[in-house]
């Protein structure tokens, strides 16, 4: 984790640089340049020394620069430019007076990536058949699969759905024909929610055939609870009761309801004892239920649906899951109704197939059959393999991967966000993830400062102190929305098509969540949204064309639902990795684990070809280079300037830091922390500090810290004092953070689905 290597490219005192300086690294014209401009330094006069040091003594974070050639002095950044002389591994504070502070320049001493990039030719391969879409040109239709022709009717005319999905088709014929309980995997945005409620409500409506004496249905509201489906969230048990009402519209003497909490139980209780046929609940408010409530009655229950199995067991269900079964067990009697099944099917659903779900499967499930979309595909023999191999993803979806040096993420993302959106309607919605909120917060700010008015406030000499801007900035983004999670992105909008940013992550209170969220799926115009893993899982966003992962998920089944924001039901869709050189590129394999054929269709990208779309174009006078360096040393400025900024850069990069400590056990050597360039990675932070002193109020100490831990628990108990039986290890405590970090992003993630946006 060192931070050494850094080029330190700025303008030092005649009693600093001697004469007899040795310059490194770089081309020989670099060195030689170095040399000359180094002596023309020590002999030239430099006038713009006094506006440097105005422009330091008006605020106390501005760096000043000191000396410069005089064709170089316009601004700081000048000495940034990337055809500026480097000398590698140069490291010399930027002001005597304040040497925790330097400017690095941008484009030296970046270390280059360790796997070479696969010949071209090797690489092409043809665009991809969509695996999740619905089979418009198939045989099958709801009706033939075996849905009555009032059920398909409406949902071809109401809902919309003209022919099922693959997983769709393989479900509803099992599901319809036998009894068995079932394992539903497939791929995120197949349709898994109309997969196992379309069999289910089909049976539930052939109950209702049989009349009694009285010549009357047999099904109403109160014939008894014949269907639990359970979801680890409160809001994607919300979804699916949207998407089940919606269903039940052809056949309203069915009842559906929740018991999710978030009300009171009085309410629940008595929804309960009016009589339900179909219930969607949480693990947690049920098993309190069949507790406490008598109402409740599950001895007709004949199906159990799993829903986001992974999720259930991920979020800590196991319990409660195993208690729920046995108690269903226990309470089953047959039913008056004669047409009711004697036995009940239990159905569990999800996009991965991890270890955990097996278990869940050995809890739940009795002779499980395997419902997949392609009935053909060999089931995996999980004995041999590992568990992160069980994922697929769309096969329509265009993966890539950039390898980006650390102090080059920021200005590589701005480069592709910037192309992304260059031309109107090629891309409409775009989601960015990164590691944490802070870092989220941070980036929001960054990429919708006003850059126009900040420059032309400048140029008029205007003075605003800090708070005055924050108080503009607030009016300004309690326009676009009453929680400033929305703002324009001015980074990457043009005139022609301008892009609305959002940000989201777990903690934001739910509501400000929801309306957030809500203003994503609903905007007509080209929107980004900046956001968390809160984003990850379940959720149903329309239009999503690109999924950028700025930072790597913490595990891989993380990725796959990330991803699988995109590319749903059939759509095209993109997705795109940031990867750092070095010990990180080994994630590629991971990526490639997805794909059927092995990853041929996964492309690579590097920074400067980023960059060079993203920051080129036709001004002749710059190249790509100078304009980046320029873009760079502008947000340096922009920090510098407002402490408010400064502090959520350096709020951002400390948590950062921690996160990329909690990557699971299994993908550790792939984002090892003693490899993070923590002088680089500041950089990409907009901060000028060192890594050391980037201390914020309210967060542990500075990084020194965590990399004596980090380095203290790698190296095994060596490093601590304590006696092994006072204390758990340190390898121990730090998996311990780990898990206790990973657990807080759960329990935020848990409320994250919690977006009602039907
Ligand atoms: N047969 C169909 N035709 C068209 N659209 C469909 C069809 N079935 C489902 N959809 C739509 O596809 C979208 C995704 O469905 P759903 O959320 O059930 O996918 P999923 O497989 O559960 O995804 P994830 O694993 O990401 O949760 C929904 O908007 C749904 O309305």
């Amino acid at each position: 984790m060192a931070d050494d290597g850094m080029l330190m490219n700025f303008s030092i005192g005649d009693t600093v640089i001697k004469p007899e300086a040795k310059f490194k690294g770089g081309t020989w014209r670099d060195r030689l340049t170095a040399k000359k401009r180094s002596a023309h330094r020590g002999s030239e006069k430099e006038p713009g020394d006094a506006a440097a040091r105005n422009a330091a003594a008006k605020n106390p974070n501005q760096i000043q620069l000191g000396t410069r050639p005089v064709k170089r002095q316009k601004t700081d950044d000048s000495f940034n430019r990337p055809s500026a002389p480097r000398s590698g591994g140069d490291r010399r504070p930027q002001h005597p007076r304040d040497p925790t502070q330097f400017i690095s320049s941008l484009f030296s001493s970046n270390p280059e990536a360790r796997n070479p990039e696969e010949p071209k030719e090797e690489r092409e391969v043809e665009a991809a058949k969509p695996t999740n879409a619905p089979m418009i040109d198939g045989l099958d239709t709801f009706t033939n699969l075996g849905l009555s022709p009032n059920l398909a009717a409406h949902l071809l005319t109401k809902l919309e759905l003209k022919a099922p999905t693959a997983i769709q088709t393989s479900s509803i014929t099992q599901l319809l024909k036998e009894e068995n309980d079932a394992f539903i995997q497939a791929e995120t945005g197949s349709g898994k929610t109309l997969a196992y409620l379309l069999p289910l409500v089909q049976r539930i409506m052939d109950l209702s055939k049989a009349k009694n004496e009285h010549n009357d249905t047999q099904v109403h509201r109160d014939s008894g609870l014949f269907a639990i489906i359970l979801a680890p969230t409160r809001e994607l048990c919300k979804q699916i009761s949207v998407v089940l009402e919606n269903i039940l519209r052809c056949a309203n003497w069915i009842v559906c309801g929740t018991v999710i909490g978030g009300e009171k139980k009085k309410s629940e209780k008595a929804r309960l004892r009016k009589g339900l046929n179909i219930l969607v609940a949480t693990p947690g408010r049920l098993v309190d239920h069949l507790d406490n409530t008598e109402a409740l009655d599950v001895s007709n229950v004949r199906w159990l649906v799993l829903d986001e199995g992974d999720r259930l067991m991920d979020m800590g269900f196991e319990e409660e899951l195993q208690g729920i079964v046995k108690k269903l067990d226990a309470r089953q009697r047959p039913s008056r109704i004669p047409s009711v099944p004697t036995r009940r099917t239990t159905i569990l659903c999800s996009a991965t197939l991890k270890m955990n779900v097996q278990k869940l499967g050995e809890i739940s499930l009795k002779d499980a059959v395997h419902i997949k979309a392609d009935p053909n595909e060999e089931d995996d023999d999980k004995s041999d393999k590992d568990e992160e191999e069980s994922f697929r993803v769309p096969a329509q979806l265009k993966q890539s991967y950039a390898i980006v040096p650390a102090k080059l993420r920021l200005v590589s993302l701005t480069a592709y966000l910037k192309r992304t959106f260059m031309r109107k309607g090629s891309v409409m919605k775009a989601i960015v993830f990164m590691s944490c909120a802070d870092v989220v917060d941070f980036h929001f700010e960054l990429f919708s400062r006003n850059q126009d008015r900040d420059q032309q406030r400048k140029s008029d000499g205007e003075e605003k102190d800090g708070k005055d801007e924050e108080e503009e900035r607030d009016e300004e983004k309690e326009k676009l929305s009453p929680h400033g999670t929305i703002a324009p992105g001015r980074a990457f909008s043009t005139p022609n098509n301008p892009v609305l940013l959002h940000r989201l992550h777990g903690s934001l209170p739910q509501a400000v969540r929801t309306a957030t969220l809500g203003s994503f799926a609903r905007s007509t115009e080209a929107c980004v949204m900046i956001c968390t893993d809160v984003a990850s899982r379940g959720l149903d966003l329309p239009n999503v064309d690109l999924v950028v992962e700025y930072d790597p998920a913490f595990s891989a089944d993380d990725h796959t639902h990330r991803i699988g924001r995109t590319a749903r039901v059939g759509r095209d869709g993109r997705a795109l990795v940031f990867l750092q050189p070095g010990c990180e590129e080994n994630y590629v394999e991971v990526l490639k684990r997805g794909y059927r054929d092995g990853g041929k269709a996964l492309t690579r990208t590097d920074a400067n070809e980023i960059l060079k779309r993203g920051f080129g174009g036709n001004d002749k006078k710059k190249n790509w280079e100078e304009k980046t360096t320029d873009w760079q040393m502008d947000v340096e400025r922009w920090a510098l300037d407002n402490p408010t900024y400064l502090e959520m850069a350096r709020r951002a990069y400390q948590s950062h830091v921690r996160a990329y400590a909690t990557h699971t056990a299994a993908e550790r050597s792939m984002f090892d922390i003693k490899e993070l360039h923590l002088g680089h990675l500041a950089k990409a932070f907009a901060l000028r500090d060192r890594p050391g002193k980037i201390n914020v109020p309210g967060l542990r100490p500075g990084q020194e810290d965590t990399k004596k831990d980090f380095k203290a628990a790698r190296n095994g108990a060596a490093g601590n004092k304590r006696k092994a039986d006072d204390a758990p290890s340190s390898t121990n405590v730090t998996d311990e953070a780990a898990r206790k970090m990973r657990a807080k992003m759960r329990e935020h993630m848990s409320g994250a689905n919690e977006f009602n946006l039907a």
